[in-house]
């Protein structure tokens, strides 16, 4: 019989011996690859906080203390050891479990997470709460080195030092962040200090102090008191020390009874404690521990051998890969182009620019807000940055964007992946804020390319532009049109009429103008025509002749409706008086969270794929 078999919740888990709890970290292992070789998602990370999480539920009860994760990414041990085992297989599905802590999917997710670095100040709230309230619960942050290179995390330890709360954070430091970890605060926690080369050091030391006559003794006695001090400046303590955190590390990761020990004694304090563990990325899973960026978010995949099990004949490029691709072929022309990308240099399609241009790539570590102010600088100086980040990532630097670049009209150019629902990674990751957060900024130019070839063209304005300029694009495989090789500007603030039509005219927005025209192409009981509003900002200049003929507009977009294109277009009628002559339809996102799902299956459910555009445009016409 499985111990897994007998394990629900951590209750189950206190009653283990250390031996079970071995047995068990295999068994969840093996139903993590399983699952996520069939779901995809965010296996090594989760396969190397296994021992991690079972020390954590061994010592802390989260029905009563607080386990807060940073990102949650690696939470699939603990969903699995807090009731959700047999649920576990829906994982990321529409309508299943969630891949990040969801407080609304289980009380022992207390706080959610999914975009980086928030555990800390989270967790010190609950603890400032708690002395308030007079509770006596725990308080832990689970946060991971990578998360560690935002400075969010040092607001948080800053205060939490400065308030000597009783705290916990537990650093979980695999030297990775998406890929390998970045940045002066990813060497000197790397410093650790091999316990051989410590004794070997100590014994040299007392070997020398012994040979001086007399004082010799009384040095080695003041040495040896003044050990640890001497050790923390070796290790990474140092630097937490400084946060007035007692640092205790570094530990393996990987020891149960160690971890469970450390834990022990770390519950009886009541002071800002930082236990730094080491772990591996992917432990246990050797295609991962060999590739921990590849297998940091996966898709479906063999678990023998650990190969993508490939969506058949599909070689449409993604707009990632586009993207780099494209800024590659200009930045050889090119050397004041240069690129900047917080922590995801694959996911943002630069892995390859880092490769070519080495001197003119930077990989900032977690920290969108200083990756906006930094371009700022370079911009300042006459080169022309491309920030690439995902549209979610980017709304933690929306005063960046407003203050450091537009309100300087400095030629920065932003390329927004992920710009729409993303599907799986789900609400806290969905790209659908981006036109309302960015579209009343003055001096911003805001566009949104129809396809991959478009992409190309708009990258290539962009940079000619010489003004802060924002391409966003899906998350995704391009529409499968041929791509640009001679790059020519596209005219500020134009789009173009796709299809003639006298009935209605439908204003489409990047990822949505195929499935528009796939729609109308259905649509035989009226003659609506087609413009592609590749410029949200400004608004096509033109737009007042463009629409004069019709009195029915609908415009659809990838965007919550509120502040999107299609509220745009609303105050443009306004301004011009044109709001008692034309009736719109707005299509788009409610003013809610989108759940998680694949991005088919939202799309479908959202009505912004074709069906759901068609129907929505029929209704409006027939209503009208
Ligand atoms: C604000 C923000 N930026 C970027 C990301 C994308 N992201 C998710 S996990 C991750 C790396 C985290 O590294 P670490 O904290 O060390 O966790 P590990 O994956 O190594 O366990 C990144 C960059 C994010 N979730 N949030
Ligand atoms: C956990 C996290 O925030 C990232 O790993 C994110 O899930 C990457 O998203 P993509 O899979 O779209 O690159
Ligand atoms: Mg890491």
């Amino acid at each position: 019989m499985k111990i897994l078999d007998k394990v629900n919740y951590p209750q189950d888990v206190k009653k283990l011996n250390l031996k079970e709890l071995t047995q068990l970290a295999q068994e969840i292992r093996e139903l993590i690859i399983e699952v996520v070789s069939k779901n995809g998602g965010h296996l090594a990370p989760s396969l190397g906080v296994v021992e991690l999480t079972l020390a954590l539920l061994k010592v802390f009860d989260p029905a009563f203390d607080r386990l807060i994760w940073d990102v949650g990414h690696q939470a699939y041990a603990y969903k699995i050891l807090t009731g959700r085992k047999n649920r576990f297989h829906t994982l990321r599905k529409l309508g299943g479990i969630s891949g990040f802590p969801k407080p609304e999917e289980s009380p022992f997710d207390y706080f959610g997470v999914g975009h980086s670095s928030t555990s800390i100040s989270a967790a010190l709230g609950m603890a400032v709460a708690r002395d308030l309230l007079k509770n006596s619960n725990k308080v832990v942050a689970i946060i991971g080195d990578g998360s560690m290179t935002a400075g969010l995390s040092y607001e948080g330890l800053n205060q939490a030092g400065g308030l000597g709360k009783d705290l916990v954070v537990i650093l979980n430091d695999n030297e990775m962040s998406i890929s390998k970890n970045v940045g002066a605060l990813s060497s000197f926690l790397s410093r650790k200090l091999s316990s051989q080369w410590m004794i070997k050091f100590k014994k040299e030391v007392e070997n020398f102090f012994k040979q001086i006559p007399k004082i010799g003794e009384d040095l080695l006695n003041y040495a040896k008191k003044s050990e640890d001090s001497l050790k923390s400046f070796f290790t990474p303590g140092i630097l937490f020390e400084a946060f007035k955190f007692n640092y205790i590390g570094p530990v393996d990761g990987h020891k149960l009874d160690t971890l469970i020990d450390v834990f022990d004694q770390v519950k009886k304090l009541d002071v800002p404690v930082l236990i730094h563990v080491l772990t591996k990325k992917g432990k246990g899973y050797l295609p991962a521990e060999k590739n921990p960026t590849y297998f940091h978010g996966v898709g479906c995949f063999e678990p023998e051998t650990g190969k993508a099990t490939k969506i058949a004949g599909c070689n449409i490029p993604t707009y990632t890969e586009v993207f780099g691709n494209t800024l590659c072929e200009l930045a050889r022309k090119d050397s004041k182009i240069v690129a900047i990308t917080a922590a995801m240099p694959e996911g943002t399609g630069l892995n390859k620019f880092a490769e070519e241009f080495p001197d003119r790539f930077f990989d900032v570590g977690i920290c969108e807000q200083h990756a906006v102010t930094f371009a700022a600088g370079l911009a300042k100086e006459g080169f022309k940055p491309v920030v690439a980040i995902y549209s979610t990532f980017l709304q933690r630097a929306y005063d960046q964007i407003v203050h450091d670049v537009c309100l300087q009209n400095l030629p920065v150019v932003f390329c927004l992946d992920r710009g729409g629902l993303v599907g799986e990674d789900g609400p806290t990751h969905h790209g659908v804020f981006d036109l309302s957060y960015l579209s009343h900024i003055p001096n911003l130019i805001l566009t949104a390319p129809k396809d991959e070839a478009e992409l190309q063209l708009l990258l290539y304005t962009g940079l000619k532009s010489r003004r802060p300029f924002v391409l966003r694009y899906p998350r995704g495989r391009g529409v499968g049109v041929d791509l640009s090789n001679n790059f020519q500007e596209l005219p500020i603030g134009e789009g173009e009429l796709l299809k003639q039509g006298k009935d209605a005219l439908v204003l489409g927005v990047g990822s949505r103008v195929y499935p528009c025209l796939e729609a109308l192409e259905e649509i035989t009981d009226y003659d609506v025509g087609m413009y592609n509003l590749r410029f949200i900002k400004p608004i096509t200049k033109n737009l007042k002749e463009i629409i004069q003929n019709y009195d029915k507009l609908i415009v659809v977009e990838e965007n919550v409706l509120i502040g999107g294109a299609g509220s745009i277009i609303l105050d443009y009628l306004y301004t011009y008086n044109l709001l008692d002559k034309v009736n719109i339809l707005k299509i788009g996102l409610p003013d809610r969270f989108i759940e998680h799902g694949s991005q088919a299956e939202l799309r479908r459910k959202y009505l912004i794929d074709k069906e759901g555009i068609k129907k929505q445009i029929l209704n409006f016409l027939r209503s009208c």
